[in-house]
């Protein structure tokens, strides 16, 4: 993909993707090695934060610093509760961490700050990414910890950065820090919900990436300890499954009920002929799933008075469609990224597969579903 349009774009954001899931290893790993119960609940929300400001001031700190400070990103935090006078060490946490990121650049082949950056600096590298998007010009589009229930509970979580240029997703970068690795590996791993702590070490995360139009994705595996990110850094092609029979397909759903409606899901799954038990997964790597070949289908039905956003959805729908995988919403229209933060008129859900024939049965069976659901 050297050579390519948007090139250098891809390989900045896959290395700040890559500092990225390193920056939320190490607070993941604070997160879950906490063990009183009380002291936990306090603390799991703070480091949740600590992990979402700090993955954006460090992305877009990089972006700017790699691609110019006139970028334009879109992304989910803003500083306005960090900026209080009570969040200061909330704050100064914040900055150690990212400066702890930022310091350790040059091993994933990128420039760092010459020296640790001020907390006014980590706030205006947060709120520089106000940007709301739409149809003209580029944007970046970033959510910084995808899946916070899966962040929290030391199970999947994502951290998505994708770039949309005149209102089309052309680079999709999906970091998956607790993603096994090994064949079939997310399937085995949610059914035995197996505890991080236990996790094979050396077996688990990776990055997944692509552009626009390339017909391909790829996956590299994360660096750890003293590695240097070397480009390609090992990368594999990653492709769809081939399996188009219903009765051998596994779906993905979001594990919580109120994200998507577990019991309208079952009852296309049923129409379409499907037989397996839903694989409910935290965050973006239902995407990552489903464009690596572990699974055939991801359906989301969000309730009707909720507005899916594009930093949801723009990494994950382009790697699945690049990877061989066909993307559209509940109505089988494709996904509009060009109308500003939310995926305005989106037709009841979201329906991602890995080919076309599952894809047109399922569509046929979200209307046949929804006529008797409304009877
Ligand atoms: N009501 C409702 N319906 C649908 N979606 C919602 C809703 N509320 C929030 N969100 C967004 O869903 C993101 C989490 O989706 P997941 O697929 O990871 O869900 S789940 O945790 O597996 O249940 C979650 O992303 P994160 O906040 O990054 O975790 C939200 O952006
Ligand atoms: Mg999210």
């Amino acid at each position: 993909m050297e050579n390519d349009e948007f090139s250098k774009e891809l390989n900045v954001a896959v290395r700040v993707v890559h500092m990225a899931c390193s920056l939320c290893e190490k607070v993941q790993k604070q997160l879950i090695s906490t063990n009183s119960d009380q002291v936990r609940s306090k603390d799991d929300h703070s480091l949740v934060t600590v992990a979402d400001w700090s993955v954006q001031a460090t992305v877009s700190w990089m972006l700017a610093k790699a691609l110019g400070s006139h970028i334009s990103i879109v992304a989910e935090e803003d500083t306005e509760s960090l900026s209080r006078p009570e969040s200061s060490s909330l704050l100064a946490r914040v900055v150690d961490v990212v400066n702890e990121c930022l310091a350790e650049a040059t091993r994933f082949g990128l420039q760092g700050p010459v020296s640790a950056l001020s907390a006014s600096q980590v706030l205006d590298a947060i709120s520089r990414c106000s940007s709301i998007g739409g149809r003209t010009g580029r944007h970046w589009v970033l959510d910084p910890v995808d899946g916070t229930l899966g962040f929290v509970r030391g199970d999947q979580y994502a951290i998505a950065l994708a770039m949309i240029d005149g209102g089309d997703v052309k680079i999709g970068v999906l970091g998956c820090p607790n993603y096994p690795v090994k064949d079939d590996g997310l399937k085995k791993y949610s059914q035995q919900n197996l505890i991080l702590s236990n996790k094979p070490s050396g077996e688990v995360g990776c990055v997944m990436y692509t552009r626009k139009d390339s017909r391909k994705a790829w996956m590299q595996p994360l660096i750890h300890r003293d590695e240097m990110l070397e480009w390609p850094n090992s990368a594999k092609l990653i492709r769809v499954s081939s399996i188009s029979n219903p009765a051998l397909a596994t779906f993905c759903e979001p594990v919580e009920k109120s994200n998507s409606d577990h019991s309208f899901a079952a009852g296309v799954a049923c129409n379409v002929g499907l037989r397996k038990k839903p694989l409910r997964v935290y965050s973006m790597v239902k995407y990552a799933a489903i464009a690596r070949g572990e699974a055939e289908i991801y359906m989301r039905f969000a309730s009707s008075s909720y507005k899916e956003k594009i930093w949801d959805h723009a990494a994950g729908v382009l790697l699945v469609q690049e990877a061989g995988g066909v993307v559209t919403d509940s109505g089988g229209h494709p996904l509009d990224f060009s109308k500003g933060i939310y995926l305005e008129g989106l037709d009841r859900g979201i329906i991602a597969c890995s080919g076309h024939q599952l894809h047109e049965k399922l569509i046929g069976a979200v209307y046949a579903s929804w006529e008797s659901s409304n009877l």
